[in-house]
């Protein structure tokens, strides 16, 4: 294969030295052993597979790919095989969602503390401020959320020193991939049923993933926990989505397989179509809105203008499920995550101690920039930490020597703007030699990889209604890539296979 550098279509005959590390967990698979004219195979049926199951993308070199379904599609980026990953800390991931999921929503009912604890960022970070504003108007009015409906995904990375299964971040907004985590396991699971035997790998090694299925069933359950028949779901989109096939999947589900109607809006249209009734019913373009489905408003650029704010307040107001609340999605922010790992705040939201044990056993060391002996230690030896800002969606961290520059620079300012970052100790998981399907070309590369668990959480008030785990997304990139994230361009679709 080519080397890590050249990323050339695969040659038969080209037999490139290829530097890999593969430590701690052994290698299931040597993929350099792997016999060239049998690996050009299994890509070209990998692409013919992503190709009729859907597993597809807009091509950002196709201007219209973002707006006009059908046009300018290529093959999600994926690695060709799954990824190895231990089953015990597989299960221990697993173990963890139902009391993520409970953690999120007994903190999103302390307003104050997440008033409080954003404070000082609210001075700092324009956008956090929008979200607060309009959390603190919920507070004002006293607004109860007593259908609450969490859909969310807590990322994590094995740490390859102490073997640790390490957090790094929960999200609780716009969670992609649902669909598409399920239709990467059932590739690698076709591909290992083709494959398995000559490359010595069981299919049934990798966990059944109905991630987008058990979505879909947690929005319809908040629908009919609504109760009002002729009220649909409303998906909140970006203008322009390349990820729409993953986000069309779920719309077609809940029609489908479970007779609800979907709309599709984006804030500006909610603004523009959105009405409250009196009783506080939501209507947009005349239908009531049951549950509403944020696949945007996670990040600035989802609020081009007043317009976008004015709708997510409508919507916020309003009666229906919202997925998530402002709360839910304050929760979700890295400040939020931050102040959880501080000693004793678990203990004001979780009752079980062996919760509690749980939780703080995957926490790294996440820290404020008040804490001057890690700053000064960051500024040391910054290639150990991440520093990050309250957003998401990928590509806003800042790695290595930058996180000394900036640091530096703060201090320089006299240390104002603090408050919209956090420090987080960087996680080295084991490296693997990866084969990555990008585009049609097959390339190798050392890679890293993220272990998403989806977990859904439903109540409606005093009754828990879901509270469950629903599948994986397994994220993988190159090695030498301080930024992740498929959406963000960074990563491919994986899948995994317990060793
Ligand atoms: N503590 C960490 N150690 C190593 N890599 C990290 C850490 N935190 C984040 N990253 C990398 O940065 C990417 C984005 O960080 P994340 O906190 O997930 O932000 P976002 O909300 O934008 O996805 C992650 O997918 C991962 O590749
Ligand atoms: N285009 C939007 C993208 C929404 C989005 O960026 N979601 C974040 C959490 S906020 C996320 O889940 N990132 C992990 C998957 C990755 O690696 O990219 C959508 O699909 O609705
Ligand atoms: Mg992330």
């Amino acid at each position: 294969c080519c080397s890590s550098s050249q990323h050339l279509p695969l040659r038969c005959n080209q037999v490139g030295e290829f530097e890999t590390q593969v430590k701690s967990l052994k290698t299931m698979v040597d993929i350099h052993g792997i016999d060239q004219e049998l690996l050009k195979k299994m890509v070209y049926d990998a692409l013919v597979w992503s190709s009729l199951h859907g597993l597809v993308v807009g091509d950002k070199s196709v201007k219209r790919s973002g707006k006009v379904p059908g046009v300018g599609l290529v093959h999600a980026p994926i690695a060709l095989l799954p990824g190895l990953f231990p089953e015990t800390h597989w299960k221990q991931a697993c173990e963890l969602v139902s009391i993520f999921n409970e953690l999120v929503d007994r903190v999103s009912l302390d307003g104050t503390f997440i008033q409080e604890s954003l404070s000082r960022t609210k001075k700092v970070d324009a956008f956090t401020s929008r979200l607060l504003d309009i959390h603190s108007k919920m507070l004002q009015i006293d607004k109860k959320e007593e259908i609450r409906l969490g859909l969310h995904r807590s990322d994590y990375m094995l740490d390859e020193k102490t073997k640790l299964l390490l957090q790094v971040e929960l999200n609780t907004i716009s969670c992609s991939f649902a669909e598409f985590s399920h239709l990467v396991s059932q590739l690698h699971s076709d591909l290992l049923g083709q494959y398995g035997e000559v490359l010595g790998l069981d299919s049934r090694m990798i966990p059944e993933n109905h991630a987008g299925n058990q979505y879909a069933e947690a929005l319809v359950k908040a629908w009919t926990e609504y109760n009002n028949p002729s009220a649909v779901i409303m998906i909140v989109v970006q203008a322009e989505e390349r990820n729409m096939y993953d986000q069309h999947c779920l719309s077609v589900n809940l029609r489908k397989r479970h007779y609800v109607k979907t709309l599709r809006k984006t804030l500006a249209e909610i603004d523009r179509e959105g009405e409250l009734q009196s009783d506080g019913t939501l209507l947009v373009d005349g239908q009531a809105v049951a549950v509403v489905y944020y696949r945007a408003g996670y990040t600035p650029t989802d609020y081009p203008s007043e317009s976008e704010w004015k709708a997510r307040l409508l919507v916020e107001q309003s009666s229906a499920v919202k997925c998530p609340s402002i709360s839910y999605h304050l929760v979700g922010t890295k400040k939020i995550q931050q102040e959880l790992a501080q000693p004793n705040v678990l203990e004001r939201f979780l009752d079980n101690k062996e919760d509690i044990a749980k939780i703080r056993k995957c926490f790294t060391g996440l820290w404020s920039l008040d804490d001057k002996d890690i700053v000064n230690k960051a500024i040391e030896t910054p290639d150990l930490f991440i520093m990050k800002p309250q957003r998401e969606g990928g590509g806003n961290n800042i790695y290595g020597d930058d996180v000394r520059k900036t640091l530096v620079r703060l201090r320089k300012e006299g240390n104002v703007e603090d408050a919209a970052y956090i420090l987080m100790q960087r996680i080295f998981p084991p490296v693997y030699p990866t084969i990555f399907v990008r585009d049609g070309i097959c390339y190798k590369d050392p890679a890293i990889s993220e272990l998403g668990i989806f977990g859904a959480y439903l109540r409606n008030e005093d009754k828990v209604i879901v509270n469950d785990q629903c599948g994986y997304l397994m994220t993988t990139k190159v090695s030498s890539s301080n930024e992740g994230g498929v959406a963000a361009g960074f990563a491919v679709l994986d899948s995994i296979y317990l060793t």
